[in-house]
């Protein structure tokens, strides 16, 4: 018997080859196999199986952890994974664990920053998990503020031994994933000191606790920081804190691919930049990017699926009441949604092209593209995660009352989402980093030096500063140029006034200071025009299957015109476009939003999510929502009995003395 499908109507409606449009979400027909292939291999596994987590205790919930992680590498071995497999395996899993620091930090932090003879000691250890390592860069005192960092390692010419020590309370390393329980060995961030002399930062391998016995080394006081936001969520992880009591470490336990220390205690600085130090975390910020638009996808189709299920209102002579996916409203709030999941993907897609182009240059000594690697993975990292943290909850709100059951899946993913705004770097304080960038660059326009890559735009400053935009009907604003030149023109106008503002100050630092939430604003305008100008770009590109090209051409007028309305200050106040053009935009989107409403469900199936992964029943993919709501309430413990524990204590109590109160 064929099984029930509540979206079946709405899969039939869809104008464009979902198959197709599988394989452009996943990068390529490759990807979409591979991805495909592990997604059920890990949804069909029982000791996958995650709808109970939310209602274990902390302990038991990191020992399930443990032993997803152990069968995890289990299967990794046994099915001879490729590290690409092996990564997927592991997001599938889907629930955060020590491996994500030890493959997602610790590897990458000495391949690095590590040397030739470093790489040949330590990985192939760490490849085989025979050490297990995390990434303590933060401390108790400091985590923005990497040169504020108080943890020394002073060199000791005579034993040719570094000594690692947490002078104060604040230096106590604070954060680090997988330190509180699991690692045998960290990457350590101290000030390296030598001859009585700070360098600042630098990393060190250090080995935290017995490979035998898994107790702290003499001198190491380590230990997990306690629970965290929400029930389940990242309280799976055991993120530490670590204190050094003058422990010894072998000078060769410095990553010294940036800066040496001899045997006589020499301080030497090689050609590569001091920043490279920060190498790990443009990595990881970058991946980030692409998480953010899994994590998007993955409440946009929750929202989208329950969208098209609920019904409420508007019942015509007894006939069904209205889907509210229907609502103009409910399309306005989650459309955008659904464009910004596809608009990260691609723009997510590129960096990692952008961070693969820097890496090969690095490797060749060549130092030029690193402020732009770094500019771009700090502002998209920031504005990506700032916008799934939110839509998450609008995702939330959009399901209505069921949205904030957990089995809708939405509580926890908000709860594991959100300190993405935070770690890898506070999202203010990377888009100040943009800011800082921004204004180099426009400080430098007259002195001769182009500017390229994602700052090009600024080479055409003094046309864009007095361009006018042509729109004067509602699809003028489907043109790509238009676009395009709307949001370059907001963007570097907006630059260029903030560094004039800048410029009336005698302390640059002070007009930095004074200014930096408009420059927080011109960060944020620029990052949204690299994604609309990387969406626009792939548009470019062949991308074959009936009808998929023209849903991606709509998502991402979507996407830039649903911004163009947000923003509608800043694109008015900078004189890009006038108030009738903001509002011919807006009318353009809603006939957008018609467009988009018949392809939605297949817009959401094509992320390819499986029900284990998606780990919503609002979200499952055959709709089949109120019966597997009822279902499950009745497994909650609380209705294992029928009256409850407790109502002897102190619920009859009460009921009785009110009985008799009644009485008298
Ligand atoms: C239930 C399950 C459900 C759902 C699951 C769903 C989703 C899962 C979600 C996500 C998973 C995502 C990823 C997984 C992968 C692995 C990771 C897992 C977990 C992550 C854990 C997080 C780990 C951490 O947080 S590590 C600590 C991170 N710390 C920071 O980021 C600190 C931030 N601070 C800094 O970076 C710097 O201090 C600073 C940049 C702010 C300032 O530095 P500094 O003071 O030294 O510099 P400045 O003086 O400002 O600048 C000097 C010049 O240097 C340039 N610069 C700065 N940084 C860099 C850099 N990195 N690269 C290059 N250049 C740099 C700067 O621009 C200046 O240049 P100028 O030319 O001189 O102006
Ligand atoms: C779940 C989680 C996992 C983590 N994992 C790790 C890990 O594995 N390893 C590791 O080393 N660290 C880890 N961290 C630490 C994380 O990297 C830091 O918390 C992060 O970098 C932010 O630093 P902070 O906590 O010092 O924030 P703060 O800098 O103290 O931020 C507090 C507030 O001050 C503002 N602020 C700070 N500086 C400025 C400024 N210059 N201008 C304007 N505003 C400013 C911020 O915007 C924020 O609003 C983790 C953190 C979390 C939450």
């Amino acid at each position: 018997m064929e099984a029930l499908d509540y979206h079946a109507e709405e899969r039939r409606k869809a104008e464009f080859n979902l198959d197709e449009m599988k394989i452009v979400w996943a990068g390529s027909r490759r990807n979409y196999e591979l991805s495909d292939r592990v997604a059920r291999l890990v949804a069909s596994d029982p000791v996958f199986r995650k709808d109970n987590r939310t209602m274990l205790t902390r302990k038991d919930l990191f020992k399930d952890t443990l032993r997803k992680a152990a069968h995890a590498w289990k299967r990794i071995i046994d099915l001879r994974l490729s590290e690409e497999e092996a990564n997927m395996l592991r997001s599938y899993v889907d629930q955060p664990a020590f491996t994500d620091l030890h493959w997602g930090m610790f590897i990458p932090a000495i391949k690095g920053q590590g040397t030739s003879e470093q790489h040949e000691k330590w990985l192939p250890m760490a490849y085989k998990m025979q050490i297990i390592g995390c990434y303590a860069q933060t401390e108790l005192g400091h985590g923005s503020n990497v040169q504020g960092l108080e943890t020394t390692a002073t060199f000791d010419p005579q034993t040719d031994e570094f000594d690692l020590h947490s002078p104060t309370l604040t230096s106590s390393k604070w954060w680090p994933g997988g330190l509180g329980k699991v690692s045998t060995h960290a990457v350590v961030y101290a000030r390296l000191i030598t001859g009585g002399q700070d360098h600042g930062v630098h990393g060190f391998i250090v080995q935290l606790r017995g490979l035998d016995d898994h107790l702290p080394l003499p001198g190491i006081t380590v230990g997990d920081i306690g629970m965290k936001f929400g029930s389940g969520a990242y309280n799976s992880m055991d993120n530490g804190l670590l204190r050094f009591d003058h422990v010894r470490i072998p000078r060769n336990q410095m990553l010294m691919r940036v800066s040496q220390v001899t045997r006589e205690g020499k301080f030497v600085q090689s050609d590569v930049p001091r920043q490279l130090v920060y190498g790990t975390m443009v990595y990881v910020r970058q991946t980030i990017v692409s998480d953010a638009s899994c994590a998007l996808a993955r409440a946009v189709c929750i929202a989208t699926r329950y969208s098209a299920v609920r019904r409420q209102f508007g019942s015509q002579n007894g006939g069904p009441e209205i889907q509210v996916i229907d609502y103009k409203t409910q399309q306005s709030r989650l459309f955008p949604l659904l464009a910004s999941a596809y608009a990260f993907r691609f723009v997510g897609e590129w960096l990692k092209w952008l961070y693969t182009d820097v890496t090969q240059r690095l490797q060749a000594n060549d130092f030029s593209t690193l402020p732009e690697a770094h500019a771009c993975t700090a502002g998209l990292k920031s504005m990506t995660t700032s916008v799934t943290a939110d839509a998450i909850e609008e995702c939330r709100k959009l399901c209505g009352g069921h949205g904030y059951l957990s089995n809708s899946g939405l509580p926890e993913l908000f709860a594991v989402y959100i300190p993405t705004c935070t770690y890898e770097g506070d999202n203010v304080v990377l888009l100040l980093q943009v800011a800082r960038f921004l204004m180099k660059t426009v400080s430098q326009l007259g002195s001769g030096k182009k500017p390229v890559g994602t700052t090009a735009y600024m080479g055409r400053a003094e046309h864009l500063m007095q361009c006018r935009c042509e729109v004067e009907m509602a699809q003028d604003w489907l043109k790509p140029s238009t676009i395009l030149e709307a949001f370059e023109a907001r963007a570097v106008r907006m630059s260029i006034a903030c560094a004039k503002s800048l410029g009336k100050f005698s302390n640059p630092e002070d007009g930095f200071a004074e200014l930096s939430p408009d420059l927080v604003e011109v960060a944020i305008a620029h990052c949204q025009l690299i994604v609309v100008s990387k969406f626009l770009e792939k548009l470019q590109q062949d991308i074959p299957g009936k009808g998929v090209k023209r849903q991606l051409e709509i998502l991402c007028n979507v996407y830039a015109l649903h911004l163009l309305h947000k923003h509608l200050g800043d694109f008015v106040a900078t004189g890009c476009i006038t108030p009738n053009q903001g509002a011919l935009a807006n009318e353009q989107l809603r006939l957008l939003y018609a467009q988009v409403r018949p392809n939605a469900i297949a817009l959401v199936d094509a992320f390819n999510y499986t029900d284990h992964y998606l780990g919503s029943i609002l979200g499952c993919y055959d709709g089949n929502v109120y019966q597997k709501l009822y279902q499950e309430a009745w497994k909650d413990p609380l209705n294992d009995t029928v009256v409850p524990d407790g109502y002897l204590e102190y619920l009859r109590p009460i009921l009785k003395q009110h009985i008799r109160t009644a009485r008298l």
